[in-house]
Formats: structure tokens, C-alpha cells, sequence
């Protein structure tokens, strides 16, 4: 199909804009009863029905039918086809950018999630699009000590040592403004972290375990030191000592502003697995939260 066709089609005197459908109606189909231009006397429903699926380079396309019926005729396909949406996801967000950024209004966003939740990768997305600067906690701690690795750090000083210096670079960051900042995994584990973290907003990246034990395995545990006791095979670890830590953190997490569950979001988007998922499409659902956040007056959980 003409992707100008299928991008706006018009059904008697109403234009759908197939863009803002596919972005509210992710997958499925819809019904609506319209007089066709020519034979206005005739009532017709014209049901749409869309899937967007993802190739390889993670682009989408939305495949896409529209059927004519009447009571005394069987139902007709009047179009076909399909068409790409990878351009989408950065419209999207960048129109909820614009749309959330009064309100986010210059406070630091708090990314708060398990070790290899995305808090460094949706967080540079996040700061480009608003405009802020991106901050990554770890490795503040690690300027302060002239370059020491989170790993060394836990090394030579043990961990309190780092926690305190966690808590520290949070002080100084809830000075500023206009940040992006990527918590540690275990920073939500100290209720005065919290203090710091209210002066913003924070946002809990909620990812299943086997898709962050997937994610850590592949790239490996060196400069994550509390993955370092398990034996067996990468994965395997990752994911017995992640449980662990899930256990004892969950509730910290839940004390987020928002919440974006990739569970929430790959229903919502008709993916079967989390790992469809885009980052993009990740920020886009923190930015969703937060506006949803403002109305229940900042608290999500
Ligand atoms: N949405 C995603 N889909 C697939 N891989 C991702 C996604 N987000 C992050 N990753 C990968 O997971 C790993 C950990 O991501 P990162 O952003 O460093 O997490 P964190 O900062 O929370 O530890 C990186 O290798 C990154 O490329
Ligand atoms: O979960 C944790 O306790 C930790 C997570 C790490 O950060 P990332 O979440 O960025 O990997 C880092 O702060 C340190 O290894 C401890």
C-alpha cells in the first residue's frame, strides 16, 4: 500500500491518521460506522485491523487491512499493506519530551533499578531528549577516587566504603539541576539516598530477571563486584545472585515516583518477550509515568 495512503486515509469525511492510531492502539483492531462519501445513504462498518511487528534491525512496520462490510454484502478488503514505523519512536518521544518537560521543570531524574536494568543506556536517551546532562553515579565515585574502578574500589575498601561515597555523590548531585542521573543498583538501599533522590524524580526501571541476567552475561561481571562470588555458567550465576539481591531490594525500588515495567510495556506493545523492546521505547514509557506520577501527586506505588 502508498505509505501516504496508509499513513492518512480518509473514510468519508474523517481522516484517520494511522501514526496516532498505531501510538494508541498498539495492536489490534477497530470498528467505526461511516457513511462513504459517494453513497452517503449506505452505512458501512470499516474495521481496521493492525500488527507491528519488529525485523532484525529492530525496525517496526505495522501490517494493515481495512475491510468494508454491509449487512447484504460479505465482507470486502478495500486496502492492504505495510508500512515502517522506525522513524516513530523518536517523533514519539520527542513529543512527550515536550509535553512532560514543564512539568519535569529542571528537576534531576533518578534512574533506579537492578544492575543492567538500562539505567546508563535509557538515561542518555532521557537527558538528550529533554536537554539535560547525563550523570552516572558510579562513576562520580570513581572521579572522586582519582579513577579507581567501582571493582577496586570494592576491593581495597570493602563495600560500606563505596556506600558512603555513593551517598556522598548523591548529596552533590541533588545540589544540581537539569540532570539525567543513573543510580547505582544498591543506592536505593539506604533510606538517606532517598532524601537526596526526593529533591528530583525518580524512575524504577522494573526489567525481569532473566532478561537482566541475559543482559549481564553477555557482556560479562568484571565491573560488577557483587556478582563475583557465584560458580556455574555465566548466566546461571548472574541470575541465582540478581535473585538474591531482587529479594532484599524490591521494596527499596517500589519507593520510586514512577514505575516502567518492560513486562507492562511489551503487553502493551503485543511482544511476546522484553527484549523486543527499544530503549527508546523504554524512555518514552518513563516519560508516560511521570506524567501519570503528577497525577497521583508525585507517588506511583
Ligand atoms: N532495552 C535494552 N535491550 C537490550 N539490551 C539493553 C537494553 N538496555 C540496556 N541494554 C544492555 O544491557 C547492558 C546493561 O545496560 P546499562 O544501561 O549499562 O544498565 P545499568 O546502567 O542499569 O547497569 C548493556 O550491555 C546495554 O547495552
Ligand atoms: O547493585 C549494586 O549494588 C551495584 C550496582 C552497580 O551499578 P550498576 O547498577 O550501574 O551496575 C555498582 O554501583 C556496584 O557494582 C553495586
Amino acid at each position: 500500500m502508498d505509505v501516504k495512503l496508509a499513513q492518512r486515509m480518509q473514510f468519508s469525511t474523517t481522516w484517520i491518521d494511522l501514526d496516532k492510531l498505531v501510538r494508541k492502539h498498539p495492536s489490534g483492531s477497530l470498528r467505526f460506522t461511516r457513511g462513504l462519501k459517494e453513497k452517503q445513504k449506505l452505512p458501512v462498518v470499516v474495521s481496521a485491523h493492525f500488527r507491528p511487528k519488529r525485523n532484525k534491525n529492530g525496525h517496526r512496520s505495522v501490517s494493515l487491512e481495512v475491510l468494508f462490510s454491509h449487512k447484504n454484502f460479505p465482507a470486502t478488503v478495500l486496502e492492504s499493506g505495510s508500512f515502517h514505523v522506525s522513524s516513530d519512536e523518536s517523533l514519539i518521544l520527542k513529543n512527550r519530551s515536550e509535553e512532560v518537560g514543564p512539568y519535569i521543570n529542571g528537576r534531576c531524574i533518578y534512574l533506579v533499578g537492578m544492575m543492567g536494568s538500562g539505567k546508563t543506556t535509557v538515561g542518555k536517551i532521557l537527558s538528550q531528549v529533554l536537554g539535560y546532562s547525563f550523570c552516572d553515579c558510579d562513576t562520580l565515585v570513581e572521579q572522586e577516587l582519582d579513577g579507581t574502578s567501582v571493582a577496586e574500589i570494592f576491593k581495597l575498601y570493602g563495600e560500606g566504603f563505596f556506600r558512603n561515597k555513593e551517598t556522598e555523590a548523591l548529596r552533590k548531585l541533588s545540589m544540581m539541576h537539569r540532570l539525567v542521573v543513573s543510580t547505582g543498583g544498591g543506592a536505593v538501599i539506604q533510606p538517606i539516598n532517598w532524601k537526596y533522590m526526593q529533591k528530583g524524580i525518580s524512575i524504577w526501571l522494573d526489567v525481569p530477571l532473566e532478561a537482566l541476567a541475559q543482559r549481564i552475561a553477555a557482556v560479562g561481571t568484571n565491573s560488577r563486584p557483587l556478582l563475583h562470588h557465584e560458580s556455574g555458567d555465566e548466566y546461571s550465576k548472574v541470575f541465582r545472585r540478581l535473585s538474591i539481591l531482587l529479594e532484599e531490594r524490591g521494596e527499596c525500588y517500589a519507593n520510586a515516583n514512577a514505575r516502567v515495567s518492560l513486562e507492562k510495556i511489551a503487553a502493551k506493545l503485543g511482544y511476546r518477550d522484553v527484549s523486543s523492546i527499544t530503549p527508546t521505547a523504554i524512555a518514552i514509557e518513563a516519560l508516560e509515568q511521570i506524567e501519570i506520577s503528577r497525577g497521583r501527586g508525585g507517588h506511583c506505588l
